[in-house]
């Protein structure tokens, strides 16, 4: 079964995901619930927009933009969809978030990477 990214994706650090949908030049939209903050703004569902490999591609890779809709920041995920022999799907990502910051002198300590898993909820 091809990994189709649309529909509901959890992550290990139980942020949701919900691909809404797509074409078939591979773009891609949906929204992003985020369950971590280093900020004390309220959490608030934010917009993705990506696109991913089409063809007769089992195993796609992807990548998608969050403009995070409670911050000043933006989130960049590039990933891959694996399918194991039981038709379970995973997304294995690695994002880089970029804060805003006052001043170019804090430019060093802006972005910040980290690795996701996805599965289907
Ligand atoms: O959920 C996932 O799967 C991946 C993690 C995404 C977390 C998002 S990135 C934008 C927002 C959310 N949490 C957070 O601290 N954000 C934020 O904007 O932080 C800016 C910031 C970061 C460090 C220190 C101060 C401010």
């Amino acid at each position: 079964p091809q990994c189709s990214l649309l529909g509901l994706w959890q992550n290990d650090l139980g942020s949701e995901m919900n691909i809404s949908a797509g074409n078939n030049a591979g773009k891609f939209f949906g929204t992003y619930l985020t369950k971590v903050s280093a900020t004390h703004k309220p959490i608030a569902v934010s917009p993705l927009r990506g696109s991913q490999q089409m063809g007769n591609v089992k195993q796609p890779t992807f990548g998608f933009t969050v403009t995070w809709s409670f911050t000043d920041s933006t989130t960049v995920f590039v990933g891959q969809c694996f399918v194991d022999d039981k038709g379970k799907e995973t997304l294995q990502t690695m994002w880089l978030l970029r804060k805003k910051v006052d001043s170019i002198e804090d430019n060093w300590q802006a972005t910040l990477v980290g690795t996701n898993n996805f599965t289907r909820l």
